[in-house]
């Protein structure tokens, strides 16, 4: 399961309903066991529990001084004695939006409040938790409807397979309960619980007493609280925490410095500020401690101490211990007793030979994508291109060497996504597909694992075709996959069915892209269909819970932004093909799936 958007831990960072706040996804894995658990809800507020402990911990050991509070949620849906979180795939979401066809189900949140302190210097918490029930009933889905929702991709990231505050708000016949706890957090019962747990009545004229400074507009909530006594009047509120007697309250005042000295209309730290500026470091040590092979040699061995990782990759013991710290801190590493060990996303996607290993992408951004950024101010200064050239524009400027290396870095990226691409849409009606710009054949192999009656051609520069031989022993080859060299941009295009585009011309010039989707539409036959996979644009990337890229810088370092499925529709319209469709493919692509219509 994808990891929290939501453990709050509230002390720095801007205002949201009076709370200053910081987003800290939680590592902690949800794999509670579900049948020990009395009742759904108990489920739902243990997992917020244990999500927000975590984070709790972790911010301690990192900054030594625990956030005043984190608040943890977790949101399932529960019918007919199952609990239903997030579809692993779009078989599951069919299978739950199914299931709910017709029928009302129960949304809970468990939400967490974790007060947390710190006493010689060791983390103390105190935890407050509740939950919340909303009915949702749903109309009877017809298949048609229900794969339509499905291949708009937003069931994947959703609690139950559906968002009511988007389209799946289309599925729906009634709610009966908090609306904003179905899509994921129960906002008026937690400022109630809030008010109650800090907001206790005090004696009149006492001085404004705040314990937990990152809630200074605690008067915020009290408006919703049920507390006896206090009731909606601004006037009779006060600011304080402590506890007193059931009396009257002295007036609230905003703009009154708290015990910090802080006045409540001080401008916030701006946080996210500083991190885009300090950003690089991160990125430096990450891709630093990939060229070094830290990742290779912590994988599959127990803890090694830093000693141990320094003799293997041929630094300084001291050089290593600060650089294994630092991995610690960005959550690449794990530090017991004296010990590092990679994270299970290290291990995965880090180490040179995982299975979906991203270590080519990473030799890529740190050699020729980082060498080419420091010399911005002056591309910038000459409107030149950010970034090296990438294939296929430039292999014949570009040692093989660099082709290799481009080619590892796409290769990579291919095989995270190439499920996601080969299952958006369901291609078993096409026999024979060509993929334009296919590189090591990733995709390629892919596909005919999909689907058995298919064969595929892989069309690439001759330069790139002569490579691909290296990454035979990394796809499990297949008969059925053929290479053939030649231009996509110049040369006759092998004759298909099907023609797939896959992160090939998301960052080039509209001129690009353009002439290579005319010639595909003016080379193929009538009923031939068009797959064009690219990245999401960065907003849509965030919306499905990637992390968020700022727009402009695109993964393999050119600077265009992503266009939008609206604009690859209308694009491909425009150029006859037909039946258009649009699906996201995981987090990071969507795709685009047309039919040539008879000219
Ligand atoms: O109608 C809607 N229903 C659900 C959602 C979204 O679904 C998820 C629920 O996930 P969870 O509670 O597990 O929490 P997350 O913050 O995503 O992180 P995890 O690490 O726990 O997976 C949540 O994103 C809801 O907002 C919705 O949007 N609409």
């Amino acid at each position: 399961m994808q990891k929290s958007k939501r453990q709050l831990a509230a002390h720095k960072s801007p205002a949201w309903a009076g709370l200053r706040f910081e987003v800290v996804p939680s590592r902690f894995k949800e794999k509670l066991h579900k049948a020990s658990f009395a009742s759904p809800q108990a489920y739902a507020v243990e997992t917020a529990k244990q999500k927000a402990l975590e984070v709790a911990g972790r911010m301690h050991q990192k900054d030594l001084r625990a956030p005043d509070v984190v608040i943890g949620a977790d949101t399932i849906v529960a019918v007919g004695g199952l609990i239903l979180e997030k579809p692993v795939d779009k078989q599951d979401a069919y299978r739950m939006l199914s299931r709910l066809s017709g029928r009302e189900h129960s949304v809970f949140t468990g939400v967490a409040v974790v007060h947390c302190c710190t006493k010689d210097g060791q983390l103390d918490t105190q935890v407050s938790e509740f939950y919340e029930e909303t009915t949702v009933k749903f109309s009877e889905l017809s298949e048609e409807l229900l794969w339509e929702y499905i291949d708009s991709g937003e069931p994947m990231d959703k609690a139950g397979g559906y968002g009511i505050q988007a389209l799946g708000g289309m599925l729906v016949e009634y709610v009966h309960g908090d609306f904003l706890n179905v899509v994921g957090f129960p906002l008026n019962r937690f400022c109630k619980e809030l008010a109650r747990l800090y907001h206790t009545p005090q004696a009149p004229g006492a001085p404004r007493r705040i314990h937990y400074d990152s809630i200074p507009a605690v008067d915020t909530f009290e408006d919703l609280s049920d507390i006896e006594g206090g009731g909606s009047d601004p006037a009779s509120a006060n600011g304080g925490l402590e506890a007193g007697g059931a009396q009257p309250r002295a007036p609230r005042t905003r703009d009154v410095p708290d015990l910090n000295g802080v006045r409540d209309s001080q401008p916030p730290i701006p946080a996210r500020l500083l991190g885009l500026m300090d950003g690089f470091k991160a990125s430096k040590v990450l891709l630093t401690a990939c060229r070094l092979n830290v990742f290779d040699v912590l994988k599959d061995r127990g803890p090694l101490t830093a000693a141990d990782v320094a003799r293997e990759i041929d630094a300084s013991v001291d050089g290593a211990e600060r650089l294994l710290d630092v991995c610690v801190a960005l959550g690449l590493l794990q530090k017991a007793g004296g010990g590092y060990s990679n994270t299970e996303m290290a291990s995965r996607h880090l180490a040179s030979d995982a299975e979906q290993s991203l270590h080519g992408l990473a030799a890529y951004l740190d050699g020729p994508v980082w060498g080419a950024f420091t010399h911005l101010g002056r591309a910038v200064q000459e409107g030149a291109a950010w970034t090296p050239e990438p294939l296929p524009q430039a292999p014949h400027k570009q040692s093989t060497e660099a082709t290799l290396q481009f080619m590892r870095a796409l290769h990579g990226l291919s095989k995270l996504t190439a499920h996601h691409v080969a299952t958006a849409f369901d291609l078993s009606p096409f026999t024979s597909a060509c993929h334009l710009g296919g590189c090591t054949g990733a995709l390629a192999h892919k596909l005919v694992q999909e689907y058995p009656r298919l064969q595929v051609t892989v069309f690439d520069l001759p330069e790139v075709i002569e490579l691909a031989g290296d990454f035979e022993a990394d796809v499990r080859p297949s008969e059925r996959v053929h290479f053939v060299p030649g231009d996509p941009a110049s040369d006759r295009l092998p004759p298909a069915d099907l023609y797939v585009l896959c992160i090939l011309v998301h960052d080039g010039p509209d001129a690009r892209l353009h002439g290579l989707l005319s010639r595909v539409s003016r080379g193929c036959r009538a009923g031939a269909g068009l797959l064009l996979a690219e990245l999401a644009p960065a907003e849509e990337e965030a919306a499905g819970g990637a992390a968020r890229r700022p727009p402009g810088l695109r993964i393999l370092g050119a600077e265009r932004p992503s266009r939008s499925p609206g604009q690859y529709r209308r694009l491909l319209q425009g150029l006859g093909f037909q039946d258009v469709r649009a699906a996201r493919a995981g987090d990071l692509l969507h795709v685009v799936l047309g039919i040539r219509a008879p000219p």
